[in-house]
Parts: structure tokens; C-alpha cells; sequence
């Protein structure tokens, strides 16, 4: 089932949650993910992000939402869903819209983000966001096709500063940009407050990963404000 523009648009100003274990982590179960994804749902989120094959396909049972999906693929460098070949697997495996690197990066398979999303268009129908690290980054996914712009690789390709809470500076420079993209805040999000801050700062959608549904770092948040005792 494609994604419909106006059913793109009805995320809009709405929360996306997005549901990942990490190699080695107790629940990289696609079933405990897609049990993520419903929680997630139930307290209104409007779509859901979530990474890997397996779990896109569960995911895709579990929820009558929009889902996203991508493909990691090491951790450094062009990680997600680096090639071709990633990005129809995800298509493949359900995802409505397929998130890849959409950096101006090299890509491992050599192809340009351009004809990727080219061909990802016409072999699947799929929409496509370009997880973007740098206003440059996000005029030449425009411009290469991509139907949603995310900030998710800011702070993570050495254009951007890391900063604590979500890159606002660069939202509001993608956003004045007008590019008439679906532009989402994606990267430490850690808090509501921070949420609303990323819309007030011109995205049209949030993306919560870390702060609701990876317990370990949410713990070691917790763990980290105690005074240490010994
Ligand atoms: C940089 C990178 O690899 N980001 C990944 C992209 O899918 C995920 O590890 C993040 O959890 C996701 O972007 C949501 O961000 P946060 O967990 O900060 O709310």
C-alpha cells in the first residue's frame, strides 16, 4: 500500500516515534519492536520509524500507520541505508517511505542520490526522506527528488555541531528555505518541551527515537543525575 500525499501531509505537526535496539541489546526482537511501535501508537503517534527488514515487515502487521523504514549498515560513515540494493529491500519489506543517507556523502554502490531515489520511485512507488546533516546537504536532496527532508544526521557528519537537544539552527534554515519538502526534526529529541521547540522552529513533524523507546539510555539518564555514593 503507497502512501498517499495527503495522508504525508496528516503528519504534520504530529509526532513520529521511532523504535530501534542496537546489535547485542536485549530487546532486537522484531517482534518486541513492532510491541514498541503499537505502545507508541496507542499513545498517539502518528507514524513510526523502525530499522531492519524483519522489523519493518512486523511493524508493518502491528500498526495502521505510516511506516518508515531503513536499513543500517555499519555505523560509520554512509550507515543508512547506504545503496540501491538497501533501499528496494525496505520498500520491499513494507515501508511506506524509505529513509537512506541523504547526505552528499559518497555512497558505497556509487550510484548518486539521484538516480537512487529515481529508481526507488519507479521500480516501488515508496516515498523517500533523505536523513540530511547540513542545510547543504538538504537543498541537494531537494533537489535530487527526496519527498521528506529529516535533520537526522546533523551533529553526525562533522558539518554540524552536536548539540544537546535538537539542532534547531538548522531547522530554521532548512525551513526558511521553503523547499516545499516535508521537512522532519529527527536527532536528540530528548523532551517535550524540545519537541515543541523543533516545530516552533519551522519542521512540519518530530522524531523521538532514544527518549521513548531505548530504556537503557533513558535509565542511564536517571543514573547519571544521582549524586555517586561511595
Ligand atoms: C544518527 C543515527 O544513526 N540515527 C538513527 C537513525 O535512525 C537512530 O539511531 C536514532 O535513534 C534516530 O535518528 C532518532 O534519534 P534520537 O534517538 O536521537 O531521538
Amino acid at each position: 500500500m503507497l502512501l498517499t500525499n495527503e495522508q504525508l501531509n496528516g503528519l504534520k505537526g504530529r509526532l513520529v516515534v521511532s523504535a530501534q535496539a542496537y546489535p547485542g541489546e536485549p530487546m532486537r526482537d522484531p517482534r518486541t519492536m513492532a510491541q514498541v511501535a503499537q505502545s507508541a501508537v496507542l499513545g498517539g503517534a502518528a507514524a513510526v520509524r523502525v530499522q531492519g527488514l524483519a522489523d519493518i515487515q512486523h511493524a508493518r502487521s502491528a500498526v495502521e500507520v505510516p511506516v518508515i523504514g531503513l536499513f543500517k549498515d555499519g555505523h560509520e560513515g554512509v550507515f543508512i541505508t547506504p545503496t540501491l540494493h538497501h533501499a528496494l529491500a525496505v520498500a520491499q519489506a513494507g515501508a511506506h517511505i524509505v529513509a537512506l543517507d541523504g547526505t552528499r556523502r559518497d555512497r558505497p554502490d556509487g550510484r548518486s542520490l539521484r538516480e537512487t531515489i529515481a529508481v526507488i520511485h519507479e521500480k516501488t512507488g515508496a516515498m523517500v526522506m533523505a536523513d540530511c546533516g547540513s542545510l547543504d546537504d538538504a537543498l541537494a536532496a531537494v533537489d535530487a527528488g527526496a519527498d521528506v527532508l529529516g535533520t537526522t544526521l546533523a551533529g553526525y557528519t562533522g558539518e554540524r555541531p552536536k548539540t544537546d537537544g535538537p539542532d534547531l539552527e538548522l531547522i530554521e534554515q532548512i525551513a526558511a528555505e521553503g523547499t516545499g519538502r516535508m521537512l522532519i526534526a529527527e536527532g536528540r529529541i530528548h523532551t517535550p518541551a524540545q519537541a515543541a521547540s523543533a516545530l516552533s522552529a519551522g519542521a512540519d513533524s518530530v522524531v523521538v527515537g532514544t527518549a521513548i523507546t531505548h530504556p537503557t539510555s533513558i535509565t542511564s539518564w536517571f543514573v547519571d543525575a544521582l549524586p555517586t555514593t561511595d
